[in-house]
């Protein structure tokens, strides 16, 4: 079948197995991820010819090992076979072809962070076993979708299907065969550069689809608590600047900031020429967390799940972004707010400023990611106080335990100035350099020794030689 692959259509709507709620499907995830590839223009033949004479080979969506095998089923909007079986009669390919798979899901590379590794590893193998050459017996006609006449020796393939039992003419043979490769290339280049796209994302992110994380739906439960926005400036020194502004509320986040706040993000992590980032809130304030509004209107632990997982993701990727951030603390940054400060690579408290943890007062724990990481930045015996005593930290305390960096001088309009001018120390030189630093920080801060090691190496890479190199060598820079 010259290198062709099947695509077989396998309309057994699958059991809902009781450890779906643990093991979301990764085929959903593929489906989703189809979906956003607008590949409607793709027809598939309609599900009603393939009602019967399918294999009987288990497929189960939910990964479930007990099951033994994974395969297609419903995919969103796609009923898509990821695992071929040539021939249902066929019983030696088909243990080859599950042999292969398993193969692949051992060996195969493993992408993002440990919860998602194992959907990760199985994404992977399945998208390696759609592209094993299916073994040499022609499926019958119900499975096989691309009746093509040609094998890569320029033979006719000697088919048992019913759809190849005609002689095709030996230039349309070649043209089918050329198409047919061509066809297979651009969609091997297209589904390659977008499956890296979709696992940078993937890693950047910590929740998507495969989590339960429906971020539509909380975006639109979002999209009606309105008031306030997020405001981004990027400088042309490569600082840009962030700021919560909801004034009448103290800068409280309402649903719609929420989704801005990311929006915001994602511009920032296409900026290629940013170096560093300041957070700050409007009317010398910097935000009292949730508006109470919206934790009210968002009050069912499944929404406010959702809601948690959407701040999360946004915070984090915020953490992650290439530029040296800093939090300018003005007045209060409370409950949600103290929790988007330690997002930040810095904080800089002004003169009367203080971060509280309040959620204890209001029946909570921080639930943006801040628990998690103040334990990072100040250890767990600080953070149990913090959060158990719902504390009052101003900024002598704060520099002592190690939540603040500095304290400023003005609490008024001047600080943000005074921030910048701060930022200097930090953000000298090329975006390429400053980027770079901040990338070894963050795959030292997040990943294990190894790991980090490596990427330090491969990031070394890129600034070695580099214009910064170059010139400060050309200069005979010392280091008096
Ligand atoms: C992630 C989980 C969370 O973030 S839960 C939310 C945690 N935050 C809070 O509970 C803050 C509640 N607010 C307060 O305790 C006080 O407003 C604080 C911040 C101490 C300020 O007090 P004070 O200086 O007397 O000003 P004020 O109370 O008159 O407030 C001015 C206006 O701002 C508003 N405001 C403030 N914070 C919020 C908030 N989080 N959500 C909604 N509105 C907020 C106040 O309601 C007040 O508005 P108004 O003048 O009454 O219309």
């Amino acid at each position: 079948m010259g290198g062709l692959r099947y695509f077989l259509i396998h309309p057994h709507v699958p059991p809902i197995h009781p450890l779906s709620r643990y093991f979301p499907s990764p085929l959903s995830c593929l489906g989703r991820f189809l979906d956003s590839l607008r590949l409607s223009r793709v027809s598939f033949p309609p599900m009603a010819a393939f009602q019967s004479d399918v294999p009987s080979v288990s497929v189960h969506p939910h990964g479930s090992r007990r099951y033994g095998a994974v395969s297609g089923g419903s995919l969103g909007n796609w009923h898509l076979p990821l695992w071929l079986v040539p021939n249902r009669s066929s019983s030696t390919s088909f243990v080859c072809s599950v042999l292969c798979l398993l193969y692949a899901f051992s060996c195969g590379p493993a992408y993002g962070l440990s919860r998602s590794r194992f959907h990760a590893r199985l994404f992977w193998a399945c998208s390696w076993a759609a592209s094993f050459p299916p073994p040499p017996q022609v499926p019958k006609s119900p499975l096989m979708l691309i009746p093509v006449g040609v094998n890569q020796f320029g033979r006719k393939e000697q088919s048992k299907g019913t759809a190849l039992n005609h002689s095709v003419p030996p230039l349309l043979d070649a043209l089918l065969f050329i198409s047919s490769k061509m066809a297979a290339l651009i969609w091997r280049c297209s589904f390659t550069r977008a499956k890296a796209r979709w696992l940078h994302q993937r890693c950047l992110s910590l929740y998507n689809s495969s989590h339960g994380f429906d971020e539509t739906k909380i975006k639109e439960k979002l999209a009606q608590l309105s008031g306030g926005s997020i405001d981004l400036r990027k400088g042309e020194n490569g600082i840009a600047e962030l700021c919560i502004n909801n004034p009448s509320r103290m800068n409280a986040f309402t649903g719609t900031m929420m989704i801005q706040l990311e929006e915001r993000i994602s511009e920032l992590e296409s900026w290629q020429d940013g170096k560093g980032l300041i957070v700050y809130g409007a009317g010398n304030n910097f935000c009292t967390g949730s508006d109470l509004n919206a934790v009210k209107a968002i009050s069912s632990p499944k929404e406010g799940i959702m809601m948690c997982m959407l701040m999360q993701n946004t915070l984090t990727r915020m953490q992650r972004l290439p530029l040296i951030s800093v939090a300018l603390i003005q007045g209060k940054a409370m409950g949600g707010g103290s929790e988007l400060c330690t997002a930040c690579d810095f904080r800089l408290m002004t003169p009367g400023s203080e971060i509280r943890f309040v959620h204890k007062q209001m029946g909570l724990v921080p639930g943006w990611g801040g628990a998690a990481r103040l334990i990072h930045l100040i250890g767990s015996r600080h953070t149990l106080k913090l959060l158990s005593g719902t504390l009052r930290v101003d900024p002598d305390y704060a520099l002592r335990i190690g939540l603040a960096d500095d304290i400023l001088n003005y609490g008024d309009d001047r600080s943000l100035e005074e921030t910048q001018k701060w930022m200097q120390t930090y953000t000298k030189g090329s975006p390429l350099i400053n980027r770079a630093v901040k990338k070894v920080i963050l795959s030292g801060r997040e990943k294990n020794l190894e790991d980090a090691l490596r990427t330090e190496k491969e990031i070394f890479g890129t600034v070695w030689g580099g214009p910064d190199n170059v010139q400060a060598l050309s200069k005979g820079t010392k280091h008096k």
